[in-house]
């Protein structure tokens, strides 16, 4: 069946909608039947908490807090928690579809789910967002279990939550439980390898991407948007390979610096600077959009939804974009992307890594037992190519973009497991 462009989006671009249209163009390729499409598009089970929380000085604030359960279809869900003011159902609904989608991109055994609370914690003490995610997981528990749904870190959270969170759920359980949640800190079972596993896996596709493309590392630039967890560690994991990273941003703007910034440097800068990298002095400060347009091959967005949108696609100059952030690129743009020729390596395949070690994370907590880093980094590195390589294999098989092409791979694994389990 031949490649059909997504029908223009009205209004605002929003993650749901760009998510659900190339979930349609994938069905319309692999001829889902009715019943199944149905049943992959609609999200399981949607959850809403109130939160309230007493702030340091003494008010009560209300909170609102969301769960989304996808799809349970090929195991337990699994997804992270995302602190943010953006935070909203539908974006919360977006993020869990994707996880469905990202772990059977990447052949792992289990369905969706994204949670979020509509917070600030840039503004809000350690005690605040401790007792914020100790509200959350009470008002979560029976969605949570090792079985059923299995949380981890997402933006504006760390293993310091996920800490508060398997402790809380533990309490109520009457022992410990650390298969609960992954993205944990070292010492409550946590996986070698967690912390750097995304940025890993972006770094393994944006060379597997460099390979076919035909760069090489040692010439190419890059440009990383967000430097949280996975825009810090992509950034590095790639500078240590040998590509020049000529500009980074984090919420105070983006940084750049023609020769290539040094990004431990960069890193130790902002450890040291309350988390951020305002008054960086190695770069020159730009307009913070600007570096999504810079003349480097490759692009990595790796800070949120919709920052490549049809305000500014035409002016992108980049070979390669290699999605560390789920949903950076809005339905709309993927059109001209394509028509560009620029390649782009999606969210549901370039941040995989994450996920993936997290699977690892709750199958040593399931047989008490630790991985040395090097097994973690050889698997998911395995997982990582191996994904990447049935991505641009379908891609080429159906002359259809790599987006896409990963939408197939995971629609259709998702669709024959419902189909096997007697869905019908
Ligand atoms: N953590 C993980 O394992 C995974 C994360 N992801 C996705 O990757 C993305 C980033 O997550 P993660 O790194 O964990 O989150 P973090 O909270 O660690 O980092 C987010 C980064 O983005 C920056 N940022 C936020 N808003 C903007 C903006 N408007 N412009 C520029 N930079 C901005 C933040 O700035 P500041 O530091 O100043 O706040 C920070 O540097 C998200 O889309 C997430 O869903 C995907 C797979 C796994
Ligand atoms: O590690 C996990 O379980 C999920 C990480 C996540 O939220 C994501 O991949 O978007």
């Amino acid at each position: 069946m031949a490649y059909i462009e997504p029908a223009p989006i009205k209004d605002k671009e929003n993650p749901l909608e760009s998510m659900m249209s190339r979930f349609d163009i994938a069905a319309q390729i692999l001829g889902l039947d009715d019943a199944t499409y149905n049943v992959l598009k609609s999200p399981t089970k949607q959850v809403i908490v109130s939160l309230p929380i007493t702030m340091d000085d003494g008010r009560k604030r209300v909170f609102e807090g969301y769960r989304v359960i996808h799809s349970n279809i090929l195991g337990p869900a699994k997804g992270g928690i995302r602190f943010d003011p953006d935070v909203n159902l539908d974006e919360v609904k977006a993020l869990a579809a994707w996880m469905t989608w990202k772990c059977a991109v990447v052949d792992i055994p289990y369905g969706g789910a994204k949670g979020g609370i509509c917070c600030n914690p840039r503004a809000m003490s350690a005690g605040e967002i401790e007792r914020l995610m100790r509200a959350y997981t009470s008002a979560m528990m029976g969605i949570f279990g090792p079985d059923r749904d299995i949380p981890a870190p997402d933006m504006g959270t760390g293993p310091r939550e996920m800490a508060w969170l398997m402790d809380e759920y533990s309490k109520a359980q009457g022992i410990t439980v650390n298969a609960v949640v992954t993205g944990k800190p070292l010492v409550l079972g946590g996986s070698l390898g967690r912390v750097e596993a995304t940025g890993r896996g972006v770094m393994v596709s944006a060379l597997s991407a460099m390979e076919k493309l035909k760069l090489n590392p040692a010439k190419a630039t890059c440009a990383v948007q967000g430097f949280g967890n996975v825009g810090s560690i992509s950034a590095k994991l790639l500078h240590e390979r040998g590509v020049r990273i000529k500009a980074v941003s984090d919420i105070t703007g983006a940084y750049y610096n023609d020769n290539g910034i040094d990004i431990e440097e960069a890193i130790a800068y902002k450890e040291a600077n309350n988390g951020t990298l305002d008054g960086y002095q190695h770069a020159e400060k730009i307009p913070a959009d600007d570096l999504l347009t810079l003349s480097v091959d490759v692009l990595v967005p790796a800070a949120k939804e919709d920052v490549i949108t049809m305000a500014n696609v035409d002016k992108i100059q980049a070979r390669l974009i290699v999605e560390g952030a789920n949903g950076p690129t809005s339905a709309r743009a993927d059109a001209i992307i394509n028509e560009k020729g620029i390649m782009a390596v999606p969210d549901i395949l370039a941040n995989a890594g994450g996920v993936t070690v997290s699977y690892f994370e709750w199958v040593q907590n399931r047989l008490g037992y630790k991985w040395g880093l090097d097994r973690v980094n050889r698997r998911s590195d395995r997982i990582m190519r191996d994904a990447f390589d049935h991505v641009y294999q379908t891609a080429v098989k159906y002359n259809i973009p790599m987006r896409i092409a990963a939408y197939v791979v995971a629609i259709d694994k998702v669709a024959k497991t419902y189909q096997f389990r007697g869905g019908y």
